[in-house]
């Protein structure tokens, strides 16, 4: 029985490994998620961050990681349920990708807030 649970949750695994290897392969935009949220942990170590800094930085990165992959799933599911145009299909595409701006915008607000009085410490005194 416990096998059996442990295989189930083995398959589970490997299917959202799958759902995440798909969104990195084919969508560019979390591509430029990565390579931004690359950049902010070099930045971060380099700066030597505290707990709270890092936990912040993390929350937006995977806040955005997480917005870029429902978003996909959701243009798949339209895409699914309908080839023609029409204004719901509008309107549950443009939701989805309302809430990666947001996600995004918050990443950008929490980068200002935790680099920004480091680097201008070190810039201008
Ligand atoms: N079936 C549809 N009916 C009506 N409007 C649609 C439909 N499909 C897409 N749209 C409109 O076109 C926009 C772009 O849709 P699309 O599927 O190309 O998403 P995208 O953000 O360009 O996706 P990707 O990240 O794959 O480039 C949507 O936000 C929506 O406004």
């Amino acid at each position: 029985m416990i096998l059996v649970n442990s295989k189930g949750i083995l398959s589970s695994f490997g299917y959202a490994l799958r759902g995440i290897i798909y969104v990195i392969g084919t969508q560019r935009n979390m591509k430029v998620h990565l390579t931004a949220a690359l950049l902010v942990v070099t930045v971060g170590l380099f700066l030597h961050l505290t707990s709270i800094e890092w936990l912040s930085i993390c929350s937006a990165i995977f806040l955005v990681l997480i917005a870029e992959s429902l978003n996909t799933a959701i243009e798949a599911a339209v895409d699914l349920a309908t080839s023609e145009r029409h204004p719901l299909a509008g309107i549950a595409k443009d939701c989805a990708a309302g809430a990666v701006l947001l996600a995004a915008i918050y990443s950008l607000v929490v980068a200002y807030l935790v680099f920004w009085p480091k680097i201008s410490s070190i810039f201008f005194g």
